[in-house]
C-alpha cells in the first residue's frame, strides 16, 4: 500500500502546498512562537495596507540568491503553448470530431498534464459571481474567517494562510478558504448568497469534469465510464477552494504558492484576470495566460497514478504581483476517500509497462500528506 519508489524521495519535505493538498498540514509542532507573532502581524498588515507596505517581513522570503526568482520562458521564445480544448467537441461533435478531440486531450495529459477548456457551457455570470463573492468573503472581518480555520487535511471547511513550517518556516502571500462541496455539500455561511452561488458553480463544474474524465477515459483506450467507476466518483470528493494573493511589495520575493502538484484526478480553476500561475513544462516555467471565461485544467497525482505515469501530474506555482490583488478558484475532484487508487491493471504489463505505483486508499495519501510522510512528486520535478 506504499507508491514504489518511483516517485517517493526522502527529500520529501521541501517545499510542495496547494490550496487542494498539503497546505492543511498541521505544523504546530514545528513552529516557534515567535514565528506565530511574526504570522498573526503579518497577516493583519496584508490585509489592511498592503498597498502602504514598501517591504515585507522576513519571514515571506522566498527567493533567495540561491533560490532566485527565475524568469519564466517568453511567449514569443517558447514554441509550444498550452493546448486548448473545445469542450463542445467532446459533448456534441460529429463522431470525427469527437475522436480527434479525445486525441488532442490525451496528447494534452501526456505532454502538459494542463489545458484551457473552452465552449463548456458554465455561464460567464456565474463564474464571475463566484469569483465576486469569494473576494467578499475575503473582506470579512478577520474574526469571522477565523471560525473557519482548519486544522486537519479533512476539515471539510478550512480557512487559513499557508505555512511553509517543515524546512525553512517560509510562508506563502495568500490567503485561502477551501470547503468541500463533494460527497457532502459544505460552505461557510457568509457572506450572503455564497451557499446557493457555490452549490451551483459546483454541479456546473462537476458536469464539465465528469465528461472530462469520460475523454480522459476514451483516451487511454478505457471505456469512457471507466474513471467515474474505478474512482467511485459518484460518491467522489470535490473540493472548491479559493485563493486570495493580495498586492505584494516585494513580488519578487514573496511566492504566493511553491511548486507542487495537486492531488486528485482533476482540478478545474478560474481567475480574476490577473497573470500569476506559471506551469513547468521541458523544464521551464512557462506563464499560463488564460481568458478567464476558460477554464485551466491540470491532472492530479490519481490521475497519473492511474494511468500509470503516462498522464503527468504538473508541477505549477503562483507568483504574486505588486500591483494587484490575485484570487483564484481551483475546484479539485478526487477518488470516492476510500478508493484504493491503482494503474488501471488494463495499462499494466509485466514486460514493457510495469506498475509504476502500489496502490493505496485516497484517504491514505492525504493523511500521508499532512503529515508530510510523502511527497510523491518532489523527486522526480
Ligand atoms: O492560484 C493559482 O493560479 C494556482 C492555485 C493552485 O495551484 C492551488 O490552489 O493548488
Ligand atoms: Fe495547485
Amino acid at each position: 500500500m506504499i507508491p514504489i519508489p518511483k516517485h517517493s524521495s526522502v527529500s520529501a519535505v521541501a517545499s510542495s502546498s496547494s490550496s487542494c493538498d498539503s497546505d492543511n498540514q498541521n505544523y504546530s509542532h514545528l513552529i516557534n512562537p515567535n514565528i506565530i507573532i511574526i504570522i498573526m502581524i503579518s497577516i493583519s498588515q496584508r490585509t489592511q495596507t498592503s498597498g502602504g507596505l514598501t517591504s515585507i517581513p522576513t519571514a515571506y522570503n522566498y527567493f533567495t540568491p540561491n533560490n532566485i526568482h527565475d524568469q519564466p520562458v517568453s511567449d514569443e521564445l517558447f514554441e509550444d503553448s498550452i493546448p486548448t480544448i473545445d469542450f463542445s467537441l467532446l459533448t456534441s461533435g460529429t463522431p470525427e470530431q469527437r475522436s480527434k478531440i479525445v486525441n488532442e486531450l490525451g496528447k494534452a495529459c501526456q505532454d502538459w498534464g494542463f489545458f484551457l477548456v473552452i465552449n463548456h457551457g458554465v455561464p460567464d455570470s456565474l463564474m464571475k459571481v463566484m469569483i465576486e463573492t469569494c473576494e467578499e468573503f475575503f473582506k470579512l472581518t478577520e474574526e469571522k474567517k477565523q471560525e473557519y480555520a482548519g486544522k486537519h487535511i479533512l476539515d471539510p471547511i478550512f480557512y487559513g494562510t499557508s505555512i511553509n513550517g517543515a524546512a525553512t518556516q517560509v510562508l506563502f502571500w495568500r490567503d485561502f478558504i477551501k470547503f468541500f462541496v463533494r460527497p457532502k455539500f459544505h460552505c461557510p455561511a457568509k457572506p450572503t448568497g455564497f451557499r446557493d452561488i457555490s452549490m451551483e458553480y459546483s454541479k456546473r463544474t462537476w458536469e464539465v469534469a465528469r465528461e472530462l474524465m469520460k475523454g480522459i477515459s476514451m483516451s487511454l483506450g478505457l471505456e469512457e465510464g471507466y474513471i467515474e467507476k474505478a474512482m467511485n466518483l459518484d460518491s467522489g470528493l470535490q473540493i472548491v477552494a479559493a485563493n486570495l494573493y493580495p498586492p505584494c511589495p516585494e513580488p519578487k520575493v514573496a511566492i504566493g504558492l511553491p511548486p507542487h502538484s495537486d492531488h486528485g484526478l482533476l482540478t478545474l480553476l478560474i481567475h480574476n484576470g490577473q497573470r500569476g500561475l506559471q506551469v513547468q513544462h521541458k523544464g521551464n516555467w512557462v506563464n499560463v495566460y488564460s481568458n478567464p471565461n476558460a477554464f485551466v485544467v491540470n491532472i492530479g497525482d490519481h490521475m497519473e497514478i492511474l494511468s500509470n505515469g503516462k498522464y503527468k501530474s504538473a508541477f505549477h506555482r503562483a507568483l504574486v504581483n505588486g500591483t494587484d490583488a490575485r484570487i483564484s478558484i481551483p475546484i479539485l475532484f478526487g477518488p470516492e476517500l476510500e478508493t484504493v487508487v491503482n494503474p488501471a491493471p488494463e495499462l499494466v504489463d509485466n514486460e514493457t509497462n510495469p506498475p509504476a505505483f502500489a496502490g493505496m486508499k485516497y484517504r491514505e495519501y492525504l493523511e500521508m500528506l499532512q503529515a508530510k510522510t510523502i511527497n510523491a512528486k518532489l523527486s522526480q520535478k
